[in-house]
């Protein structure tokens, strides 16, 4: 299988060469009023196409939100792919934050709008809900693994009221997220060194970690596999073998020391990505440069294996 054809070999090749920082493009109208701006069509425009022009060449990954453009209408739509155009034509990978989830034969409509060659909005990866059952997204999975492309399944997600639904536990003794993780880790299996299946965990998971995670490690042999396997959030990742996109930085509390803390072994192909805090220091070029430039840095020593 060639690299091109492997998105976690593409994940892997752009962490290395570009660093492992994703940059949110969120047209959030109190963004676009710390830019001085109105909450627009026009105004949303300028914003989205300065931050990519700043970033696109420097960085990884970018991550449009869609439903920031969809506001909008279908000429936010088709804003939204010119962004995603601009990006991908600058060497970025973008991951589309669709957070897509449906019965499997209208998943797989939603993965044909955004994951084959020629696509409306042909992007690298999006986000998926596996919370109608994992299985629903074996078509999304499909057309993935056929064309080259990815996805992130949320498991752990950033915001407090994910937890009661995530760390859920079923039949088999494991928490709903633990579930998703190991889904993806089965597809990825048939992948070397890294799969396309990748999942979302939110840097704020680990300062709780849950009464289920520490039931779940209650026998002495699981005390000593748990400390070896996994991370604070008491989640084992280290089966996984893709990609981990790290929300809930900056804005939302996450530090670049959190993500050793909370990942454990997934570390190595982790994806911190920032919507706000980069966006912050717009609208200058040279301030939205600055920001990722540091951030950039202070990844290269947090993460250092
Ligand atoms: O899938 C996501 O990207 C995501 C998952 C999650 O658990 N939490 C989360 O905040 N996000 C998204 O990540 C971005 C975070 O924005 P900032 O908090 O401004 O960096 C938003 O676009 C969210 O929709």
């Amino acid at each position: 299988m060639n690299d091109q054809h492997n998105f976690g070999l593409r994940v892997q090749s752009a962490i290395e060469q570009r660093g492992r920082l994703c940059v949110g493009v969120d047209p959030h109208a109190s963004l676009l009023a710390a830019w001085g701006l109105n909450d627009d069509l026009a105004s949303a425009t300028r914003f989205s196409y300065r931050l990519v022009d700043a970033v696109a060449q420097h960085v990884g990954f970018i991550k449009p939100q869609s439903a920031f453009f969809e506001r909008f209408g279908w000429r936010g739509l088709a804003l939204l792919e010119k962004v995603v155009e601009r990006s991908r034509s600058a060497g970025a990978l973008v991951i589309l934050d669709v957070k897509r989830g449906d019965i499997g034969s209208t998943m797989r409509a939603y993965a044909e709008a955004y994951l084959p060659k020629g696509a409306p909005c042909e992007v690298d990866a999006i986000t998926v809900s596996p919370f109608l059952g994992v299985g629903s997204l074996q078509p999304a999975v499909d057309i993935a693994t056929e064309h080259g492309k990815g996805l992130f399944t949320l498991a752990l997600t950033s915001n407090p009221e994910g937890r009661s639904v995530q760390s859920a536990v079923g039949a088999d003794g494991r928490t709903v997220s633990q579930s998703v993780i190991d889904a993806a880790g089965l597809i990825n299996a048939a992948y070397d060194p890294i799969g396309p299946l990748g999942v979302v965990v939110g840097a704020t998971v680990g300062a709780e970690k849950s009464e289920v995670a520490a039931k779940e490690r209650e026998s002495k042999d699981e005390i000593a596999h748990t400390q070896q396997q996994t991370s604070e959030s008491g989640h084992d990742l280290s089966k996984l073998r893709g990609p981990v996109l790290v929300p809930g930085m900056g804005a939302q509390g996450g530090q670049p020391e959190d993500l050793k803390r909370v990942l454990g072994p997934a570390l190595k192909w982790s994806i911190p990505t920032y919507s706000r805090q980069i966006a912050q220091a717009g609208p200058s070029l040279a301030g939205i440069q600055s920001a990722v430039k540091d951030l950039q840095a202070a990844y290269r020593v947090t993460t250092r294996l």
